[in-house]
């Protein structure tokens, strides 16, 4: 199997945690056998998550996860496609998959699902027939066909196993490509630029009628705020910048400074939405 090291700005797109040695199991049997190695945490692109720069978990990646197929009204696609390739395929073909999550940076199908990654009143569980997924129960390949558990960034999935292959309902659509345009400009007119190195919202919003994240830390004067190299973007309160070699200790003290300060003035106990494989 191999296994490769990795510096934080390869693994993860806020480029938070220093250099680390990375899995990449090729089938399910090397999975399995990871699995069963001791603890680990699943890395899809690194698009949501932060890592330390001490961390006793191995990190498994399922980028070799790679089958692709598709047919007039599905597309099935391994853990490790990423939403770039499939949006690339989306053009090429004419058909309406992920259009709305177009911009979210190094995303993969399997951290798509196990988030139920949403944006623009779309979610992925609108999308699923089938997910298949190595079991923690069974040690075996299962198949998920019922969604009604999915909800707002959450699926059963992370805590039921591993995601290792997923099949769509694609429709036609002979005008994605511009939806994609659209959608990535939508993106860009409210949300940091994509240079930046960030892991999308930091916390989830609270549930209805409560106002968004991003409006409370906005409120609660924290816009801008840094602690040393990581600080809420002057665009957008809820995304957390690394400008530039932030630490973990850093990224944690902000989170912790922004949790304490809009409970304080809000009564409101932010949620983190982004992943961290450790207690913060
Ligand atoms: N809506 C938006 O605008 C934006 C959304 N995002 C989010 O970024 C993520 C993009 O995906 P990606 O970069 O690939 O994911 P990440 O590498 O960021 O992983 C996110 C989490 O998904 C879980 N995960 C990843 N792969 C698998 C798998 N094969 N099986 C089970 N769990 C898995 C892990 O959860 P665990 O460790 O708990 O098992 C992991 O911590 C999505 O979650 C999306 O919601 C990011 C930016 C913007
Ligand atoms: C970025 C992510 O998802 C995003 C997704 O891209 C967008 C688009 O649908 O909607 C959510 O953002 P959001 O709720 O912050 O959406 P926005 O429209 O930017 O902001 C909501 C409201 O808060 C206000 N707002 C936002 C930021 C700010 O600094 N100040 C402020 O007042 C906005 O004016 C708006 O009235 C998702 N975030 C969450 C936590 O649900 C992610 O999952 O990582």
């Amino acid at each position: 199997m191999k296994v490769e090291k990795r510096s934080a700005e390869e693994i993860t797109t806020i480029g938070i945690g220093g250099i680390h040695d990375i899995f990449y199991p090729e089938n399910v049997k090397e999975l399995k056998n990871l699995v069963e190695g001791g603890d680990f945490f699943v890395l899809g692109g690194g698009s949501n998550v932060v890592i330390p720069e001490v961390l006793e978990k191995r990190l498994i990646s399922l980028k070799l996860f790679r089958n692709f197929a598709f047919s007039e009204e599905t597309l099935t696609a391994g853990a490790g496609v990423t939403l770039k390739e499939i949006l690339k395929e989306q053009i090429r073909g004419g058909f309406s998959l992920f259009e709305h999550l177009a911009g979210i940076r190094r995303a993969t199908v399997g951290g798509l699902i196990a988030q139920n990654a949403g944006a623009y009143g779309f979610e992925v569980k609108e999308r699923l027939i089938e997910v298949k997924f190595l079991s923690f129960e069974s040690g075996e390949v299962e198949v998920l066909k019922d969604f009604d558990s999915f909800g707002y960034r959450k699926s059963p999935l992370p805590s039921l196993g591993i995601i290792v292959e997923a099949t769509f309902k694609i429709k036609k659509d002979a005008r994605v490509k511009e939806k994609i345009a659209h959608f990535v400009r939508k993106r860009l007119e409210t949300q940091p630029p994509f240079y930046l190195k960030t892991a999308g919202s930091t916390f989830k919003n609270p549930p209805h009628p409560l106002p968004p994240a991003g409006k409370l830390l906005d409120q609660a004067g924290l816009k801008g705020f840094r602690v040393g190299r990581v600080g809420f973007s002057e665009k957008h309160a809820n995304f957390a910048v690394n400008y530039g070699g932030a630490t973990f200790e850093e990224f944690k003290e902000l989170i912790l400074t922004a949790r304490k300060r809009v409970k304080e003035k809000f009564g409101v106990e932010l949620e983190l939405e982004v992943k961290v494989p450790c207690k913060i």
